[in-house]
């Protein structure tokens, strides 16, 4: 049965007097993946950090309406407990570079000073290693350093660092536009095998990309949500013209 993990109510983001998410509203299930697309500039990266609290880590910006997970208003939840449950993996593969593979994969209890014996470390991190596809891998070379990897598998270290922290939620920001061909198809595969334990919301330019890997897409232009459906619906018969024109190429 579809239950519903993240809801947005009338959320507004502003940057200063500019509003750049006019709101939205979107209820979003679990074990689904929700690809978010739209031109350039139209809020998609702004609307994914609401969802985390990340937003509010910019100077003078901030979000009004309800954010829920799992029920919970997460504007009124602890923030660090809030990132643990909603994850975000960047453009940019961003492991920390003077940490090994190991550490980078529990870096956020290493970060928040959450102490864990040897034990539970050498499982969370073989288990989220596993999970991230990257462990058969690097399983010999746990404590060379993570920048040692390639793009595609230092993305897929900074999946298993997410997935060390047991999130719910799991945010995507462009995750594939910085990867090869080969890369973002192993990060698109592994998509499909998160999605099993885990929700995904991702923000992509690539309309192939959302299509492949997505069961709803939501369409954002203007700070506004136009139109969210079932992808292949998105893709073959939208409701909304400005979808459409985008779909199309009109807008880019
Ligand atoms: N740190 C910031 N300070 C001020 N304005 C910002 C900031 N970040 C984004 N904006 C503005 O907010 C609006 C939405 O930007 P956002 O990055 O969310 O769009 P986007 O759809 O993710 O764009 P892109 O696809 O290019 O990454 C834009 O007008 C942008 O200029």
């Amino acid at each position: 049965m579809e239950s519903t993990i993240v809801s947005a109510e009338n959320i507004n983001a502003y940057y200063g007097d500019s509003h750049a998410i006019k709101n939205v509203s979107i209820k979003i299930n679990r074990n689904e993946v929700v690809a978010m697309m739209g031109p350039s500039g139209c809020g998609k990266t702004t609307f994914l950090r609401c969802i985390n609290r990340m937003h509010e880590l910019i100077p003078n910006a901030r979000a009004e309406g309800v954010m829920k997970l799992d029920g919970e208003d997460v504007y009124k939840m602890n923030v660090i407990y809030v990132r643990y449950k909603i994850g975000m993996v960047f453009q940019r593969p961003n492991p920390f570079p003077n940490l090994s593979i190991y550490e980078n994969v529990i870096a956020g209890y290493l970060l928040n000073g959450i102490k864990l014996s040897k034990a539970d470390k050498d499982v969370i991190v073989e288990k989220s290693l596993t999970s991230a596809a990257l462990w058969k891998e690097v399983k010999d070379s746990l404590h060379k350093k993570g920048t040692f990897l390639s793009g595609g598998q230092q993305q897929r270290l900074c999946i298993a660092r997410a997935i060390a922290m047991q999130p719910e939620v799991i945010l995507f920001d462009e995750p594939t536009s910085a990867l090869d061909p080969i890369s973002t198809s192993s990060v698109e595969q592994l998509f499909h095998e998160l999605k099993a334990n885990y929700t995904l919301i991702i923000v992509t330019h690539n309309m192939q990309q959302a299509a492949r890997v997505s069961d709803r897409t939501a369409f954002f232009y203007l700070g506004e949500l136009v139109e969210f459906d079932d992808t292949k619906i998105m893709f073959t018969n939208p409701k909304d013209q400005r979808t459409q024109n985008y779909i199309t190429g009109r807008f880019s």
